[in-house]
């Protein structure tokens, strides 16, 4: 679908402003109608590119999301109070303010499962008198509470993070989760103890109150089990849709070698190996290259390898060269000497994925200006009602 097929529904809907806009700064564009929103991504990503004055052979227009509400598989939610010792509230952090966090159980950005769980445990937290953990003080026993959903599989992992006081009814919790009436079906429960002062969760202790650590995912054909504190896209829809048209880019994978650099848990490394000859994952997290692994064994992928450490080191270090890269970096784009590093394999193509055009641009102009050609660009709204622009773009090695 094309920013042009926008049905009128969705434009009405999105005119209707979320209850909770006034405080939560989750949804920046909340209220504007979806059709206006791609409009402004789309005009960001063309001024973009007419700054760096980038010289693009061919330019689709913006990808609208598969959803524009109820899209998002995981939520971190934190406990605590909208104003200094008013009432306990579970939610997200007032905009601007540190310190607050407003309850948000009437979110539309998640499955109404995941307002109700929060509803619920808030409600439950009250009646046991419970109090919220202090950023200052460090006292205090409720920390968040994180909730996961296999979009594929309808499972969902509920994790409770508390500090490491004393009291906590692990058995009263249980209970509460399992008798929700929820639409989709409770895959495992957990509970976190984090004694960490900093305002992330952290896991000293994990204990499994009731199924499985994990839940199971499906995205591009394969399966996925993502644990507690793995990396996963939070838009499956919309990233399978992405991934796929960005492979689609790449003429022929046949009997290639390819890089996936910047690979977090490996979803694009195992869906090129299905094709190549040899698919390498680089990722920094250590724990997303153990779990990327641990799933391209599920798969029976074997023709996949995956390396820990930075870009940059690993491909310094590393004597395998590739026919052609793809790289999907964090918002702080690839650093100078990473891309010097990719420049000098001298591939064909490269496929660059994006999640931040202002650093893309910048990545763009450097390769431009040593020796390829931008092909192809095209941005995705895979984040509706947020500021975030996806992109995709194929750059070929001038001959
Ligand atoms: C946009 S995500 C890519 C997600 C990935 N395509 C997937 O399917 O899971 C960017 C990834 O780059 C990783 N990263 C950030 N800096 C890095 C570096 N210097 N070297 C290697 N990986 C890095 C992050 O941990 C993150 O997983």
């Amino acid at each position: 679908m094309k920013s042009t097929d926008i049905d009128v529904k969705k434009d009405y809907e999105a005119v209707a402003k979320c209850p909770h806009s006034e405080f939560c700064g989750g949804c920046s564009s909340d209220g504007i109608p979806y059709s206006q929103q791609l409009s402004v991504k789309q005009e960001q990503v063309d001024e973009l590119i007419s700054l760096k004055r980038l010289h693009i052979d061919n330019q689709d227009e913006i990808q609208a999301a598969p959803e524009q509400f109820r899209y998002r598989n995981k939520m971190e939610y934190t406990f605590g109070d909208m104003e200094k010792g008013g009432p306990i509230t579970l939610g997200m952090h007032v905009k601007g303010k540190f310190m607050s966090i407003v309850t948000v159980d009437r979110c539309r950005l998640v499955h109404e499962d995941f307002n109700i769980i929060l509803k619920e445990v808030l409600d439950w937290t009250v009646q046991k008198g419970y109090t919220a953990y202090h950023k200052k003080s460090h006292k205090g026993l409720m920390r968040h509470l994180v909730l996961r959903r296999g979009i594929a599989t309808g499972e969902i992992l509920v994790n409770i993070v508390t500090s490491d006081e004393e009291g906590f009814d692990e058995k009263g919790f249980l209970e509460l989760i399992n008798g929700l009436k929820l639409e989709n079906k409770i895959a495992g429960v957990l509970r976190t103890i984090n004694s960490a002062k900093a305002d992330a969760v952290k896991c000293d202790e994990l204990r499994m109150l009731y199924g499985s650590p994990y839940y199971n995912e499906e995205i591009m054909g394969l399966k996925f089990k993502v644990s507690a504190f793995s990396f996963f896209q939070t838009n499956v829809k919309a990233a399978e849709r992405l991934y796929k048209e960005a492979l689609n880019l790449i003429d022929n994978l046949e009997g290639k070698t390819v890089f996936d650099l910047f690979c977090g848990t490996g979803t694009i490394t195992q869906a090129a190996a299905l094709k190549a000859k040899k698919a390498v994952g680089v990722e920094i997290v250590e724990e997303a290259v153990k779990a990327a692994k641990e799933n391209a064994m599920i798969n029976g992928i074997s023709n996949c390898e995956f390396i820990a450490g930075d870009v940059f080191e690993v491909l310094d270090s590393y004597s395998h060269k590739p026919d052609v890269i793809i790289v999907d970096p964090p918002r702080a784009g690839i650093s100078a000497k990473a891309l010097d590093k990719i420049l000098s394999y001298g591939v064909d193509q490269i496929v660059y994925i994006s999640c931040n055009p202002r650093t893309m641009v910048e990545n763009l102009y450097y390769l431009q200006y040593n020796g390829y050609r931008i092909r192809y660009l095209k941005p995705f709204d895979n984040f509706p009602n947020t500021k975030h622009t996806e992109c995709i773009c194929l750059l070929e090695r001038n001959k």
